[in-house]
């Protein structure tokens, strides 16, 4: 079992909630309550604050040209497919300027907020995979529940969010954050310990984000 693999299964009760979480489950039937789906936006909109700033630190930290290549790539991807599908719902959703770009965060959001920019400040490689693996890892699961888009719910505010982490490239993606998250399993027990602590902690926060959308309505 890789690195990845054996940290995802020592926090898997905290996985398969967020994986299997109600939230996941409205937005796959399309029935989740607009005020949840709009709550949620928001805050995430901040957590791609840091989300996108932890990209850059691993295009800074990679080891290898094509290593680089791909973070560059998926920054690119977000700049314009994932940033205009967050302008799109604000839109729909009505939410004014204020509230996407300053609103109240959550402790959920502050808290992952703080996870990520403290792997920033490590500007260690493994760090910084460790969050991307999970967020993006956790995702692809949940979003992988929702089969062939013929099944999926007709309303792009839902449909447009399964499709950004459910397709060929993103699985992609996923597979090769994995790998090289194994290829870069740190030998002194001191750093893989806060990597593994690091990994953990953005498991649990990746439930508690959820957990806080559908409680604040
Ligand atoms: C909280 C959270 N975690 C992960 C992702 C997927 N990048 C996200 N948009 N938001």
């Amino acid at each position: 079992m890789g690195f990845a693999e054996e940290l995802r299964s020592s926090c898997a009760a905290d996985w398969d909630a967020a994986v299997g979480h109600e939230f996941v489950d409205g937005l796959l039937d399309g029935s989740l309550p607009d005020p949840v789906l709009r709550h949620y936006l928001v805050q995430d909109y901040q957590f791609c604050d840091a989300f996108v700033a932890l990209l850059g630190q691993a295009v800074a930290s990679a080891p290898s040209l094509a290593s680089r290549l791909v973070f560059s790539k998926v920054l690119g991807a977000f700049a314009a497919d994932e940033n205009s599908y967050f302008q799109d719902c604000f839109e729909e959703l009505a939410v004014a300027e204020a509230e996407w770009n300053s609103p109240e965060l959550t402790a959920a959001t502050r808290d992952f907020d703080a996870l990520m920019r403290r792997a920033l400040d490590t500007r260690s490689y493994p760090d910084v995979l460790a969050v991307l693996l999970v967020a993006e890892w956790l995702y692809g699961d949940w979003a992988a529940r929702a089969g062939e888009p013929g099944s999926w719910p007709a309303a792009p505010k839902h449909a447009e969010w399964i499709r950004l982490h459910n397709n060929p490239e993103y699985n992609g993606w996923v597979t090769w954050l994995r790998e090289e998250f194994d290829a870069v399993e740190p030998a002194d027990p001191a750093v893989r310990a806060r990597v593994a602590a690091t990994f953990t902690e953005a498991v649990r926060l990746e439930r508690a984000f959820f957990d806080s959308a559908v409680a604040a309505h």
